[in-house]
């Protein structure tokens, strides 16, 4: 006979199920489920009895009520090994329920579709459910609750080995189901929050950001330290990371990833995930150093290093495409923390095993996105949308006399895209797919322009004929000036600024075409 006589099974989500309580009943529990539950079960021969006969209650109020009865949840909270609550168990009839199986209503996917009217959210909030899962996880020394069909096998594997279930298993369990109620609620509570009180019937008008925001995180790992060696550092996911995020990194050698590390490679990660064609970007302090485009996965390393060898040194190397032998070969003949991709071959892995140090991350490719970007500032969250604003040759806008030529628009295109992903203020000189010199993270857009010159000339790049991208408007001529001094002949950059006049006409006297875009691309 196991520890655990009587389950109640009530699912929303019945994916599973019929094997978990056919598994159940057959190690001699005994099955409480509520209406839909419990047909399904008795539609597959499995032996249950509705919770209905069980409480001598109907289920009510279209499904409001149905397990909130003292018969459900005295037998759930009582405690064991507690000589009073036993005897008023007794007193009533009410016999113990051990184990607890409930999923909840499907609050998120009813909120997710276009036409969800405010009833249609507030009808799919679970009461019972979740009440249940609370009872059952605040007992848990003598109730197990199971709230993820991911855990049945699990279970029943150990109810099996064991004839119940461990101390840890049900403490663990427990964890989980305050975690999901908390979560559920917290869904509840950012719905019901980012409703325009102007419509409270019909389809709402949804704000974009909540009146109160709650997360959920899931812990990944705790680190060695944070940004430095007296922080304190975790790294944790969202509950269903984005497609592509580089939350999703599976860690295929290497020592363990550090704060820095992620925060590096989801900074090439994401830059790199921005091209099309094969690219490799190279990342220092969260910024891109050298980043390229090519046709084979090999040339755009070797063009991406060309830009700063000295910056690349100890970087993050992020590819957008399978790495093959010949790309592995050549990146491990510098030092480097971390390498991405979407894929590695299997002589590129044995080849990268060789240099044991060296974190290798797999993760697959995907456009996606995070929903919001949070920023912490002293007692409080900047919450924004993310940059997700790309541009073709059709959003330009020619402001000089001098007219880029198709070539460079390209490059201009390029220098633009990379721009993007550069701390602010930004500039960026670039050609044919490659970085000439990156200006990053200055307090002057000048000094950004300066340095990117200096970068380029130290690199032993040609500037005649490059390209520039500035990723906010030039405040004053300055800047044009220093990029005409290197011999570039065309700049994009957002316009907007109250000098543009001025700053277009440095442009037109040193013959550059120049175009604006309209957006700029600040990144703190
Ligand atoms: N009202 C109640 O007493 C109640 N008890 C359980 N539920 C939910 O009813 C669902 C299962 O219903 P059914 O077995 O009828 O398909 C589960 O998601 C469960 O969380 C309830 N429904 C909502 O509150």
């Amino acid at each position: 006979m196991v520890g655990i006589k009587r389950a109640l099974i009530s699912v929303s989500d019945k994916t599973g199920v019929v094997d978990f309580a056919r598994q159940l009943a057959q190690l001699g529990v005994e099955l409480l489920s509520t209406g839909g539950t419990a047909s399904l079960l008795a539609k597959e021969n499995i032996a249950v009895t509705e919770v209905a006969d069980h409480t001598g209650f109907p289920e009510m109020l279209d499904g409001r009520v149905k397990t909130l009865h003292p018969k459900i949840h005295g037998g759930i909270l009582a405690r064991r090994d507690n000589a009073k609550h036993m005897n008023q168990l007794a007193a009533q009839a009410i016999g113990t329920i051990d184990l607890v199986c409930v999923n909840l209503y499907p609050f998120a996917a009813t909120v997710a579709k276009q036409d969800c009217t405010l009833e249609d959210a507030i009808e799919n909030i679970d009461i019972g459910g979740p009440a249940m899962v609370r009872s059952a996880a605040k007992n848990w020394r003598d109730v197990a609750i199971v709230t993820d069909s991911n855990d049945y096998a699990a279970i029943i594997d150990e109810i099996r080995k064991q004839s119940d279930l461990s101390e840890q298993t049900r403490f663990n369990l427990a964890r989980k189901a305050f975690a999901h109620t908390a979560q559920y609620d917290g869904m509840i509570a950012n719905y019901l929050t980012r409703i325009d009180d102007k419509n409270l019937s019909g389809i709402p008008d949804l704000q974009t950001f909540s009146q109160q925001y709650n997360q959920s995180w899931l812990k990944i790992q705790d680190l060695r330290y944070g940004e430095n060696p007296h922080q304190q550092a975790a790294f944790y996911r969202d509950l269903q990371p984005a497609e592509g995020s580089l939350a999703k990194y599976q860690q295929l050698q290497g020592k363990e990833l550090s704060y820095n590390n992620i925060a590096d490679a989801d900074a090439a990660w994401e830059t790199v995930k921005s091209f099309t064609q094969p690219a490799c970007v190279i990342v220092k302090h969260a910024n891109p150093c050298g980043v390229a485009i090519a046709s084979d996965t090999l040339t755009a390393y070797q063009l991406a290093l060309a830009t700063d060898t000295t910056s690349a040194f100890g970087g993050i190397i992020a590819f957008n495409r399978e790495v093959d032998a010949a790309t592995v070969e050549a990146v491990t003949g510098q030092f480097l923390e971390v390498l991405l991709a979407p894929a590695f071959t299997d002589e590129a892995k044995v080849i990268i095993a060789a240099k044991k140090n060296v974190r290798v991350l797999e993760i697959p490719l995907s456009a996606g996105a995070n929903q919001f970007e949070l920023k912490r500032v002293g007692g409080g969250l900047l919450v924004q949308t993310p940059d997700r604003h790309y541009i073709d040759a059709g959003d330009l806008k020619v402001v000089t006399a001098r007219v880029p030529s198709e070539q460079e628009i390209k490059d201009l295109l390029f220098v633009w895209n990379v721009a993007k992903y550069v701390k602010s203020n930004a500039i960026v000189f670039g050609k044919n797919g490659q970085t000439y010199g990156i200006g990053a993270g200055q307090m002057s857009r000048v000094d950004s322009t300066r340095i990117a010159a200096r970068k380029a000339q130290d690199a032993g790049f040609k500037l005649n004929g490059a390209c520039a991208a500035s990723d906010a408007f030039f405040p004053f001529r300055d800047g044009v000036d220093v990029i005409a001094a290197q011999g570039i002949k065309a700049i994009i950059q957002p316009g907007g600024s109250v000098r543009d006049e001025e700053v277009i006409a440095a442009a037109n006297e040193h013959g550059i075409a120049m175009v604006v875009t309209g957006v700029r691309h600040f990144r703190h």
